[in-house]
């Protein structure tokens, strides 16, 4: 195959050989997704690897985005939506109807499109998410908030002003607070949903890279209009199609050899 539109051999990332299997970290069996009368995920079924980066691609209204939000039960919040399968984090059935739904998005973090940092200080941005799950000593929340800065590869642009509002950083900035501040409250999984579309190149390579570093502690999820991106960032590839998985498999399968026509079409930029 010669046509393809993502360049994959530049792309360090890719390798040639299959990945070794990572333990499940979170199981999708069977799932199906209805908003009122709308079928809109279709007997979906996949694995997330453990510390994997797992990127989700598809034309737009494919399911992308619903599947990512019942990851972390953002369906709740709306009435008439309803799911059927199972879908478990390791031994947690996330669908559980008594689970706790604020130790599950403690345990499964997102990051939105858009930066939305809260309107307070950048150390407040970080303090508060802990303060809702753990009471600590004002040196241990310190360090805390280090930490989580440095994980969001932001400490050395903001340390000289932690006081200052989260509303007074950049865009790439700002969104790199919002993946502290998620990183902040020790999650296991960390969902995000086209973190990079508002964002500029540099931007954007930044959040890419700090992607990748976080794979090594955390179990990723990302939804990406960016085929680019998909293949820069992750190690498995879901392509999806009008609510239905098409094709899971390494990433570099996917853009290299995938199996199905749609899957091969839709990278190619014949559609979508
Ligand atoms: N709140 C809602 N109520 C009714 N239908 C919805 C709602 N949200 C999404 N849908 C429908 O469900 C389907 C899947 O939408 P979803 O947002 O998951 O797709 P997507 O692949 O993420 O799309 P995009 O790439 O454009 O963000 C679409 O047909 C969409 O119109």
């Amino acid at each position: 195959m010669t046509d393809l539109s993502v360049s994959v051999s530049s792309s360090a990332h890719l390798a040639s050989h299959p990945l070794p299997e990572a333990p499940a970290k979170v199981t999708v069996r069977n799932l199906n997704f209805y908003y009122g009368e709308h079928h809109a995920l279709k007997n979906v079924n996949l694995t997330l690897g453990t510390n994997r980066v797992t990127a989700f691609i598809g034309p737009s209204g494919c399911g992308k985005s619903t599947l990512l939000r019942i990851f972390n039960r953002m369906y709740d919040l709306y009435p008439g939506q309803r799911v059927t399968g199972q879908l478990m984090l390791d031994q947690t059935n996330i669908l559980d109807p008594k689970l706790d739904l604020n130790l599950l998005r403690a345990r499964v973090g997102m990051v939105f499109q858009k930066p939305t940092p809260f309107p307070m200080t950048i150390y407040e941005n970080i303090a508060f998410g802990i303060r809702l799950y753990e009471k600590i000593s004002k040196s241990e929340m310190d360090d805390r908030v280090e930490k989580a800065l440095r994980g969001g590869a932001l400490w050395n642009e903001v340390k000289d002003k932690l006081n200052a509002s989260g509303l007074s950083l950049s865009g790439g900035q700002q969104q790199r607070l919002c993946i502290a501040r998620t990183v902040a409250v020790r999650p296991e999984v960390i969902l995000f949903d086209e973190p990079c579309s508002a964002l500029d190149p540099i931007s954007t390579a930044k959040v890419e890279e700090l992607i990748q570093e976080l794979a090594e502690n955390y179990t990723i999820a990302i939804v990406t209009h960016n085929m680019q991106q998909a293949a820069r960032v992750s190690d498995k590839t879901a392509f999806m199609y009008l609510g239905e998985l098409i094709e899971f498999d390494d990433t570099s399968k996917i853009f290299t050899s995938p199996t199905d026509r749609r899957t091969q079409d839709y990278i190619t930029g014949r559609f979508g």
